[in-house]
């Protein structure tokens, strides 16, 4: 490992585009909140929750991620798990997070919509203020549901659209294609919101050009196995269509058996417009500078390398390009300032 890049990873601006802020709910919240809510938890402490964090697949990941959130009750206990994360961001030098949330697990519990919303945007502001983190939020639709009730959440969201700067699609993949939520995301559209979708996960290439020519995505969540279908990757690299790679997900989840075959290089050199990211980083074990020095770790990965997936997260932001400009130069400055 090339460790004079360490400090480059603290200290370049970095935007973090493919976050579950469900995902970053840590064992001793977990705790805190089930008591706080006089919940009963069927682990006896903080360790051996963290125990069950050991995933041979996406399915097995998720019932513990769905699990868990059932914590979560009161617009407070949103606030708090959506501060907890950005206090770590602005420690980690994250200037601008796009979030998702998944308002149908908690709907199914009895949460309203308005409870998740305002505790979560309340804390994004507070970030923007006080932590100067700029955001977005995404609503993300969960796939294993149906249609109906994709459409039925988007109803309920009317009210709210103001605080939502796009539309997502996550959990069980396989057997989900995009193609099930084709009407959905054209009416998400046709309200004018940004959609982005988890595809090629665990998915065949054809859920990824499902995504991009379909439902005309403006970003692919992960997307690894569009290294499968080389007139896809030809596709995606000509249109510099966003992918948010989540390494130490990737690694937990089995999607790849070691970081050393990690797709990021192979995709980064055939043009691909790839961001690093922590997906659920309190059950993957690492926030978003960890799964950099992660990658730095198992792939021969250059200080021009680095330099450009610094930039590639400003560059597929939904920030205004002139925000992109900002940060990109400040990058550029870090980097050029610095000695080789
Ligand atoms: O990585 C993921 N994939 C699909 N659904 C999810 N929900 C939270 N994280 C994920
Ligand atoms: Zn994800």
């Amino acid at each position: 490992m090339d460790t004079t890049l360490l400090p480059f990873i603290e200290q370049m601006p970095k935007a973090e585009l493919h976050l579950h802020i469900e995902g970053s709910l840590e064992p001793e919240m977990v705790f805190a909140l089930a008591c706080r809510n006089g919940l009963q938890l069927p682990y006896p402490d903080v360790a051996s929750l963290r125990q069950a964090y050991d995933f041979s697949n996406l399915q097995e990941f998720l019932d513990v991620y769905y699990a868990g959130m059932a914590v979560l009750r009161t617009r407070q206990d949103f606030y708090d798990l959506t501060w907890a994360y950005l206090q770590r961001a602005q420690q980690e030098r994250i200037v601008h997070v796009e979030i998702f949330f998944d308002p149908q697990a908690h709907l199914e519990r009895g949460i309203p919509l308005a409870t998740q919303i305002d505790g979560i945007h309340a804390a994004l502001e507070d970030g923007q203020r006080q932590l100067g983190i700029s955001f977005r939020l995404i609503l993300s639709f969960l796939r294993h549901l149906s249609e109906e009730s994709a459409f039925q959440t988007l109803e309920q969201a009317m009210p709210y659209l103001n605080r939502i700067d796009g539309f997502g699609l996550d959990s069980s993949e396989v057997g989900h294609p995009p193609e099930k939520f084709a009407r959905l995301f054209a009416r998400c559209r046709q309200l004018g919101f940004k959609i982005c979708v988890h595809a090629g996960e665990e998915g065949p290439p054809d859920y990824v050009q499902q995504a991009v020519n379909l439902l005309q995505v403006d970003r692919i969540d992960h997307g690894n196995r569009a290294l499968e279908d080389e007139a896809l990757l030809v596709q995606l690299a000509a249109r510099q269509i966003p992918l948010t790679l989540c390494p130490l997900s990737n690694l937990k989840l089995h999607v790849v058996q070691q970081l050393q075959q990690h797709p990021l290089l192979k995709l980064l050199q055939r043009g691909l417009l790839v961001t690093i990211n922590s997906d659920d980083p309190a059950y993957f074990g690492g926030y978003l500078s960890a799964n950099y020095r992660a990658l730095l770790e198992h792939l021969p990965i250059s200080r021009e390398q680095l330099r450009q997936l610094a930039c590639n997260s400003f560059t597929a932001s939904w920030l205004p390009a002139e925000d992109k400009a900002v940060w990109i130069g400040r990058i550029n400055q870090l980097f050029a300032s610095a000695p080789a």
